[in-house]
């Protein structure tokens, strides 16, 4: 199986919200990540074919995914950004009626919820209803429910948002699973979600696919871009005004600043290991300021 995104542009009327991205997907895990209005969801929901691109085209194994029709949305299994999921539905008829909604008979309809229920640890919550159970669990909800049809694509917007730290390692743990063999794409815009659980890293900076690697790879291209350094409060705002400055702490009484720079910025500085966090500081480190600010 091969998704190849060629060339996708989609203008909103005076915004460009995706610039000529391309990229070629096989089966594994590839993150979005991006500052907010990077057009990561504008992306998902191209490739899910809800929404048409102004120009460029996605094709499946040489198809174009929009004359697919019904053949390419039983292969696409959707949990976007924000879902109602009807509150007072209980858990288990909810996923009945999605299966229903698929096109499922009421006999697949019980065993794929129960199957998919065990999958993602909610069987014992099957009875509850749905506006009872906590961010994780509705979370799970969401990708039992995406996956009742058993998709060769997975897609999930901002799967992590809300989710506490208990929550995001079994979401990993989950994701991991569903992997095999199946093309799993989500968007983030929390770093620690990269670290360990995906297999491509895809970086959106204003509408433009800036970057598309290894996580290890991301990581070897920083080298000798990050640096440490213990500096007071002047130098810092003077930093701040001069570079991308990210996780500033307190070590006994000095500032300890990461700065992301391609040369030493100031002769204090050391270089040292870039970690998974600096990935996003290093790309959208202004973005992030300003988010800090306001
Ligand atoms: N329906 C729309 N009409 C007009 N502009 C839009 C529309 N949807 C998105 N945009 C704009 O397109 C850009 C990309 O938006 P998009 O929602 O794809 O970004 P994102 O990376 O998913 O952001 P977030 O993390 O905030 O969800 C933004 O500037 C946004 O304001």
């Amino acid at each position: 199986m091969h998704l190849s995104i060629q060339s996708l542009t989609k203008s909103y009327k005076k915004q460009e919200a995706l610039s000529d991205v391309s990229m070629d997907l096989e089966p594994g895990i590839y993150s979005f990540l991006g500052a907010n209005g990077s057009g990561k969801t504008t992306l998902m929901r191209i490739i899910t074919t809800v929404l048409r691109p102004t120009s460029g085209k996605v094709l499946l194994d040489g198809k174009d995914v929009f004359g697919m029709g019904e053949e390419y949305r039983t292969l696409i299994g959707y949990v976007p950004q924000q879902v109602g999921y009807y509150p007072s539905m209980k858990v288990q008829p909810f996923l009945e009626y999605i299966g229903a909604l698929k096109g499922l008979t009421p006999k697949q309809c019980k065993e794929k919820a129960e199957y998919w229920l065990k999958q993602v640890n909610l069987y014992d919550v099957r009875k509850k209803k749905i506006k009872k159970l906590s961010g994780g669990m509705k979370q799970r909800v969401g990708i039992a429910q995406a996956m009742l049809n058993d998709p060769k694509i997975l897609i999930l917007d901002e799967p992590t948002a809300g989710l506490d730290p208990k929550e995001r390692i079994r979401f990993r743990s989950l994701i991991a699973n569903l992997s095999v063999n199946r093309i799993v794409l989500y968007t983030t815009h929390i770093a620690s979600d990269l670290e360990g659980m995906t297999d491509y890293v895809c970086i959106l900076k204003k509408g433009k696919l800036v970057d598309l690697d290894r996580p290890e790879e991301i990581l070897e291209e920083l080298k000798g871009k990050v640096w440490q350094a213990y500096v007071s409060v002047d130098q810092l705002d003077e930093l701040e005004k001069n570079y991308k400055v990210g996780s500033i702490d307190k070590v006994s009484g000095d500032i300890r600043v990461r700065i992301y720079h391609d040369e030493q910025p100031i002769p204090e500085a050391e270089g040292i290991e870039p970690s998974i966090e600096d990935i996003y500081l290093y790309y959208f480190g202004e973005e992030a300021m300003i988010e800090k600010v306001s």
